[in-house]
């Protein structure tokens, strides 16, 4: 072989071999061109998984739980979009005092505001017959709100077994009920808002909710397999959940939480019942599966996603990239709540032994 055909041969070799070491590199741009086009078809797709836009202005609007606290607050927020309002609740001076609330934020005269008085989560019959009531009056129902609710916080074995019965029955029947009411007139005018008012204790699991944590999850199960039932006939349903919020219902849960419950809650902020529902009504309008306040609460709803539907490619996409970052910061928190609850079990302890030292 001469020196030529020599160095030839071996430049072939060397740009066979490089090509090779180019292989890699190939691969890597064509996977990273399918994402691009993915992601781009995913958009050109997006109007058709996107709900319909709904209006609130001239809507009917029936919200449970609308005398008090958070209730109160997405009423007034609805009014003040044009919206008509029944309001839902047990006692009636409460109701009277918030219909005048609601009536100072009204943006037309020909605004109503509607109170029926009944208890949610007592029967059926009477739930029907109370929405029919309102229907007559202020036409079929356009969007309910699922607000009325209570809470108990407490250690397990403390807190009486009748009240684990109560909490499913305002909680998850309570809100069963008024969404069977109004579902039917829903689907036949094909359209329609249900909000679920869940809690951030509806996506954990904390110390002192034993009780009240899984009425909120069961609202999840409800929400998610109702909007499948529902997205054919252009019915939205969203799952709200708030943080603490300054309301006279969380002053009175406040009286028996334990310890460690509002240790743990105090990581996140307490928020004002204005600021929740605002964003609470715009997610519904939106037709969002999910509405949340806050970064801990954004973040609380991307890891807790599970197989809840997705409104927009943006939210999936986020929830796709932000999963694993979320969960690692979750694990720090999960560390800090176990040694707040082994902190004050020491502590208790300690106490203890003082006291029968004395
Ligand atoms: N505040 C908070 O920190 C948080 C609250 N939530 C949830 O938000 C919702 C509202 O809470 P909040 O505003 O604090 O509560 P409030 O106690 O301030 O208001 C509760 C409302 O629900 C009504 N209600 C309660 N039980 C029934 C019933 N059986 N039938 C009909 N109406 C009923 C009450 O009226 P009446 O008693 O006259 O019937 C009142 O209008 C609840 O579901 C709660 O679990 C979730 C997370 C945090
Ligand atoms: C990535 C992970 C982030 C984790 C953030 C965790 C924050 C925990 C705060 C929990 C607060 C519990 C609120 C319950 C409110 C409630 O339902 C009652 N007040 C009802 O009255």
């Amino acid at each position: 072989m001469s020196s030529e055909e020599l160095s030839s041969s071996i430049t072939d070799w060397f740009f066979f071999n490089s090509w090779w070491l180019l292989l890699p590199f190939v691969m890597l741009l064509v996977i990273a061109a399918f994402i691009v086009a993915f992601v781009l078809l995913l958009y050109m797709i997006s109007p058709l998984i996107s709900p319909k836009p709904f209006k609130l202005n001239g809507a009917h609007v029936v919200v449970t739980g609308g005398s008090s606290g958070i209730g109160k607050s997405i009423a007034m927020e609805c009014y003040r979009q044009g919206a008509f309002i029944t309001l839902v609740a047990r006692d009636e001076t409460k109701l009277v005092l918030a219909k005048k609330e609601v009536e100072k934020c009204a943006i037309n005269d020909k605004q109503v505001v509607l109170c029926i008085s009944v208890d949610v989560s007592s029967d059926y019959g009477q739930v029907e017959s109370v929405i029919k009531q309102a229907q007559e009056k202020l036409g079929p129902v356009d969007m309910l709100v699922n607000c009325a609710g209570t809470s108990i916080a407490g250690k397990f074995e403390e807190v009486d077994m009748d009240r684990f019965k109560k909490m499913m029955e305002v909680n998850f029947l309570g809100s069963v009920y008024p969404t069977r009411a109004v579902i039917t007139t829903m689907k036949e005018r094909r359209m329609g808002r249900i909000m679920f008012v869940s809690s951030q204790a509806g996506q954990i699991g904390l110390f002192g909710y034993t009780a009240y944590s899984p009425s909120k999850f069961a609202l999840r199960g409800l929400a998610e397999s109702l909007q499948m039932e529902m997205k054919p006939y252009n019915i939205y349903v969203t799952v709200a959940y708030p943080p603490d919020t300054d309301t006279p219902g969380f002053v009175e849960e406040n009286k028996t939480k334990p310890l460690e419950t509002r240790l743990i809650s105090e990581t996140a902020a307490v928020c004002q019942p204005d600021q929740v529902a605002k964003i609470f009504v715009k997610d519904t309008v939106q037709g969002n599966f999910n509405s949340s306040v806050g970064p801990d609460g954004y973040m609380l709803s991307a890891l807790t996603c599970g197989m809840s539907p997705v409104t927009s490619i943006t939210e999936g996409l986020q929830q796709i990239v932000t999963m694993g970052l979320f969960r690692t910061i979750a694990l720090f928190y999960l560390c800090s709540f176990d040694s707040i609850v082994r902190r004050c079990m020491i502590q208790r302890e300690r106490a203890k032994a003082a006291d029968k030292r004395e």
